[in-house]
């Protein structure tokens, strides 16, 4: 039976996390789990699975929550995060799913690979952030990271055994966000609502709004580029309004493999927490006369600023990438809370990269340093 530490129970990805374990309590065992705003349903998990350890806001919440559950292992913070990740070090039979939503996720990852626990990541900024810092572990310490993001758990399903000099290109694929019908000159009055409106999954908030800036997309090409270990220039991206196909491979010999099935996070997360096993799962079957109306679209980096954003805070390298993320974060939040207009996101986001100036391989704490400086001169500015 497996141990399962699960950062961000109380997010989309979380709860289909839970919903897998619920399915296969055979095969996993919640141990600890996280949730930050969403009380309520910490309480409501803890009832259901009976973990050991759980993590909160804050130490008010926390010590609300010890009340109700004297015998479970109670925490918060940040400090509280990264104390889930490493709790019970000597269990070797654990993965840490990380499903928390923003940068806050990069410190729990790295004492995970401290403590050599396999990570199944669903959390992308760990990587845009702080990737260099992962590969320098890499030589350190033994671990597996196992994408949960659709289109890395696809690629990682296509790339299972082939050589790296023998992939031309990796092809991710974007379903174009809620805003994909609309011109730049609409986009001037959209509401939160229309953004969160997202065509084909249900997600949290942030990622459905960095779907429709298409930052997401930016977000995943660095993201394949650590976990692939690939230049940027053989990573491409294409608009497929289906999202039926999540990523392609094509090979020197001219083929292209493609990873279809509907769009569903039960599947790559399942596909990570039985790797290198299948499991039978829930979703729907593709239909395949569903393939006569598959489209693809070249990507326009002009109707899609942020992810010629993203790809350039990468290939700047170092702390550009803290400025890309923590900008984000910050604007995709004001946005979220009515105090900016939708293009004031992008605007922002270059703004910050235009007057950075780049730090080479940031350590953590510069990495901190950044991100709150960031942060600080938008909330100043915007709010
Ligand atoms: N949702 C999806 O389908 C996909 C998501 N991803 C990635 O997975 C990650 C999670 O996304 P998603 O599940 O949609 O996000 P959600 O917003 O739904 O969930 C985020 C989780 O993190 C917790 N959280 C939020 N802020 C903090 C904080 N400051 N400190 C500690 N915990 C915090 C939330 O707690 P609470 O809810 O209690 O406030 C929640 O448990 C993101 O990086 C996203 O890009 C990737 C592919 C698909
Ligand atoms: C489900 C998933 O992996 C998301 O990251 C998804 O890719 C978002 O959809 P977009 O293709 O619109 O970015
Ligand atoms: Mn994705």
């Amino acid at each position: 039976m497996k141990h399962i530490y699960l950062l961000g129970s109380t997010g989309s990805i979380g709860k289909q996390t839970l919903d897998i374990i619920r399915k296969h309590k055979d095969e996993f065992k919640l141990i600890a789990i996280s949730g930050y705003s969403q009380y309520e349903d910490l309480l409501k998990i803890t009832k259901e699975f009976s973990p050991k350890m759980v993590v909160l806001k804050d130490q008010e919440s926390a010590l609300k929550f010890s009340y109700v559950f004297p015998d479970v292992m109670v925490d918060y913070g940040k400090n509280g995060l990264k104390k889930l990740a490493s709790f019970n070090k000597e269990d070797k039979n654990a993965y840490l799913i990380n499903a928390l939503v923003g940068m806050v996720g990069l410190e729990p990852t790295i004492e995970a690979i401290k403590i050599e626990r396999d990570i199944l990541l669903a959390n992308k900024e760990t990587l845009v952030v702080g990737g260099h810092l992962i590969n320098d572990l890499k030589k350190e310490y033994s671990f597996n990271l196992y994408p949960i993001d659709s289109e890395h758990n696809a690629l990682w399903q296509l790339l299972n055994h082939e050589k790296k000099d023998h992939i031309k290109r990796l092809i991710i694929t974007a379903s174009g966000g809620s805003f994909r019908d609309l011109s730049r000159e609409d986009l001037e009055n959209v509401s939160i609502d229309q953004a969160l409106n997202h065509p084909n999954w249900s997600m949290g908030s942030k990622i459905t709004i960095d779907s429709a800036t298409m930052m997401n997309k930016g977000f995943e090409v660095i993201e394949a580029c650590y976990l692939f270990d690939i230049d940027i220039g053989k990573v491409d991206t294409f608009v497929h309004r289906e999202s039926l196909v999540h990523s392609m491979v094509e090979f020197i010999d001219g083929s292209i493999v493609a990873h279809f099935s509907e769009p569903d996070m039960h599947l790559p997360i399942a596909y990570a927490m039985f790797y290198p096993s299948r499991v039978e799962t829930n979703i729907k079957a593709l239909d395949i006369m569903k393939m006569n109306q598959l489209t693809f679209e070249e990507m326009d980096e002009d109707r899609y600023p942020c992810l010629a954003l993203a790809k350039d805070a990468y290939k700047k390298g170092g702390s550009m990438r803290t400025v890309l993320n923590a900008a984000n974060e910050a604007a995709v939040d004001l946005f979220l809370h009515k105090e900016i207009q939708f293009l004031d996101i992008e605007k922002i986001i270059r703004e910050m990269m235009d007057e950075h100036h780049v730090i080479d391989h940031p350590s953590l704490e510069e990495i901190y340093q950044i991100d709150a400086l960031v942060k600080k001169k938008i909330y100043q500015k915007y709010r």
